[in-house]
């Protein structure tokens, strides 16, 4: 899976690791830099395994994972690392007993580009104050610290990892909009990991969807909701041979029966798809654009009938 025309800021070859009962990969893929990449998929479907894989928190056991052009567990060590700002799906429990400045303080030691100002910054916009016992703050605010010290060090690369779990819809919103600003300089590479279709479509310039350790696909996010689409097409005939004939529509991704004659076709060559109906005897009763949700889990139906 590659985006064309870009700058690569992850390329994953052949990356393989396994659990008692979950494999991830082999992943093959390329995330490109200066972008926003959404993960996502399922529970249980692998992202935050990927994140932690990528951070060399889990051995890969198989394949490559370059980030920012360093080998993960290759020769330069660790150094990539304090390029990266990572946000771990949940908080640290040693951390409890630190303040949100003490949290700050201990990690301006591994960031040479730490800049207490940002992060001051970042604490205002989230509406937050520093001082407060992190095993004391609520869910949301404790995420709103986190995500300070982890954008602090203005990283080249954000691996976040469903950041806006528990933010409140001011929160959220400020998030975003500190995110965006994040990405202005052009050069900053976002990849996160969400259940919030909101955010995605707000965020993304790509989609990479997983689905129990294997990747879909990595797709342009506007193109792919300017795509794909469904068709709901007739034949008032219902001659026998129809659903098979429909099988062979343009960029088919899957058909379903919903009446006597009436299918529900899901596509990714919208206009050929809908031409190649009416030329077959089918009369076409509504095409719309598809939700993110019901492209996932149009591909998860596919893989799942590979397998
Ligand atoms: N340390 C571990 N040991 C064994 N299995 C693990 C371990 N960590 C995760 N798993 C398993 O790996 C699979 C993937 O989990 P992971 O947390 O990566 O999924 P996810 O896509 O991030 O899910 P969610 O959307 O629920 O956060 C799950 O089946 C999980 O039970």
């Amino acid at each position: 899976m590659t985006a064309t025309g870009t700058e690569v800021a992850i390329a994953l070859r052949g990356v393989k690791l396994q659990h008692e009962r979950f494999t991830l990969g082999p992943i093959q893929c390329e995330i490109p830099q200066g972008m926003v990449t959404a993960i996502v998929g399922p529970n249980g479907s692998g992202k935050s395994t990927l994140f932690r894989a990528l951070l060399g928190l889990e051995p890969i056991q198989a394949g490559e994972a370059d980030i920012l052009g360093q080998r993960v567990g290759g020769p330069q060590g660790e150094a990539y690392k304090s390029r990266i700002g990572f946000l771990a799906e949940n908080p640290l429990q040693y951390e409890n007993s630190m303040t949100a400045d003490e949290k700050a303080r201990f990690a301006s030691c591994w960031y040479p580009n730490w800049d207490w100002e940002r992060y001051r910054k970042l604490l205002r916009s989230f509406d937050i104050d520093g001082g407060q016992k992190l095993s004391k703050l609520s869910k949301g605010s404790r995420r709103k610290i986190e995500l300070a010290v982890t954008m602090a060090h203005d990283p080249e690369l954000l691996l976040l990892d469903e950041p806006s779990s528990g933010l409140d819809p001011f929160a959220w919103k400020a998030m975003l909009e500190e995110l965006q600003r994040y990405m202005e300089p052009g050069n900053r590479t976002l990849v996160l990991a969400t259940h919030i279709m909101e955010e995605i479509k707000r965020l993304a310039d790509y989609i990479l969807f997983i689905n129990r350790g294997r990747i879909l696909g990595l797709y342009e996010k506007d193109r792919l909701l300017d795509d794909w689409r469904t068709i709901v097409v007739q034949n008032e005939a219902a001659v026998k041979g129809d659903a098979e004939r429909l099988q062979r529509t343009p960029g088919l991704q899957g058909v379903t029966e919903a009446g006597p004659g009436v299918y529900r076709l899901e596509v990714n060559e919208p206009e050929q798809g809908e031409a190649y109906c009416r030329e077959n005897g089918f009369q076409v009763l509504a095409v719309q654009r598809m939700e993110l949700e019901d492209i996932l889990s149009c591909l998860i139906r596919k893989e799942e009938a590979r397998r």
